[in-house]
């Protein structure tokens, strides 16, 4: 049998069905309800056109951009996904690995199934993604265990007030780990504690999250321009405009729908990421020129890991570094700190 040559994201994506088990195949892939924001994030991208610039005398691209204090080799980060042991006996090690290889941040996962001081230990500039725990204290001690274990940054998930409604999950009741995975950051004197989401969180969370922490904290989940400028406000070190992969409430808009109007409410003063729908390098250049500093990968790492391991994710980022520099080349763009809207031909009435 011939392998087939995996040349671009949706190569590996294809690959990794065929390899995970179908159960865990579909809690990668699947999203909320009828799954409209989940393909919305992706075909949004497609709606929009590059109107490339000719015969400007640009060097090879730079790609490097300062991350909320991390300096990255590129404006493309991992998004924080949970329980790539599902993926690859590896896991997060695997994964943070490949980051490690592509000079990028990771973001680990609260709920990882490698425990954070593992993770770390892999090299990488790791941020931590936080799911608040109605016991305080714990969440307290969860913060300590990333901070002691290098973590650079927290980013609290903010759009996750309840669980999602997988109804991919819900068809094969797939609804804990198999036996011998767990979150190994909800461990917790022999006990691993249960995640648990609470409505009951507000902006004065956000002001106690800050004050046991000297780390910066990242909102992860804005889509309204007011909670882009109460994050502003509240003092978040950057927010991540994100429908959580279309993963939490069903028919909001394509994440690049959303930049837009953040980019505008938080008017330069915090840095503006992105996730949702990465796909190509062209979605990159387009949600950079929509002024995102920096863009996120959720399931193309997991597609990554699924196939080889650490060696697919650093397969697939660089796959994406590589249409990302073709496509800057191609537009007359020699970095992408230089890129502007105009670059851009939007679908009427969308923007
Ligand atoms: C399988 C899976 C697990 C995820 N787990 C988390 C998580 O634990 N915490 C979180 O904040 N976001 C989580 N997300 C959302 C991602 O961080 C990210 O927002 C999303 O995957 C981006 O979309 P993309 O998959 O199209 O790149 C998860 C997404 C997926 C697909
Ligand atoms: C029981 C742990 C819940 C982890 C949530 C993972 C997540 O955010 C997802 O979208 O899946």
């Amino acid at each position: 049998m011939t392998v087939p040559k995996l040349l671009n994201v949706r190569d590996f994506q294809a690959a990794a069905a065929q390899i995970l088990d179908p159960v865990h195949a579909d809690y990668f892939a699947g999203g909320a309800r009828d799954e409209i924001t989940l393909a919305e994030n992706e075909t949004a991208f497609d709606r929009i056109s590059l109107l490339p610039r000719v015969l400007r005398g640009r060097p090879a691209p730079d790609l490097t951009v300062d991350l909320v204090g991390s300096p990255t080799s590129m404006p493309i980060f991992l998004s924080p996904t949970a329980f790539h042991r599902l993926a690859h006996p590896e896991g997060e090690a695997a994964t943070a690995r490949a980051a490690a290889a592509a000079g990028t941040v990771m973001i680990a996962a609260m709920a990882s199934t490698v425990a954070v001081e593992e993770v770390a230990a892999q090299g990488t500039a790791l941020w931590f993604q936080l799911y608040l725990q109605p016991d305080l204290a714990f969440t307290e001690s969860v913060i300590q265990r990333a901070a002691a274990a290098g973590c650079r940054a927290l980013v609290l998930t903010v759009d996750s007030a309840v669980f999602g409604s997988h109804e991919r999950d819900n068809r094969h009741d797939f609804h804990q780990l198999p036996d011998g995975l767990h979150c190994e950051n909800m461990r917790d004197a022999g006990e691993v504690r249960p995640i648990q989401m609470s409505p009951e969180f507000s902006w004065k969370h956000l002001r106690w999250l800050q004050s046991v922490t000297d780390l910066p904290v990242i909102l992860k989940g804005i889509l309204h321009p007011d909670d882009a400028i109460l994050a502003v406000e509240h003092g978040a070190a950057a927010v991540i405009v994100s429908n959580h992969g279309g993963r939490q409430l069903d028919t909001t808009p394509a994440s690049i729908r959303a930049l837009p109007a953040v980019v505008r409410a938080v008017g330069g003063r915090i840095p503006v990421l992105l996730d949702g729908g990465i796909r190509r390098g062209t979605d990159v250049v387009k949600a950079l020129a929509l002024g995102a500093t920096a863009v996120g990968v959720g399931r193309p790492v997991v597609w990554g890991l699924a196939v080889d391991g650490g060696k697919g994710v650093s397969a697939v980022l660089e796959i994406l570094r590589a249409e990302l520099e073709h496509t800057l080349l191609l537009c007359g763009y020699g970095s992408v700190r230089e890129l502007v809207a105009g670059l851009l031909l939007l679908p009427p009435g969308e923007y």
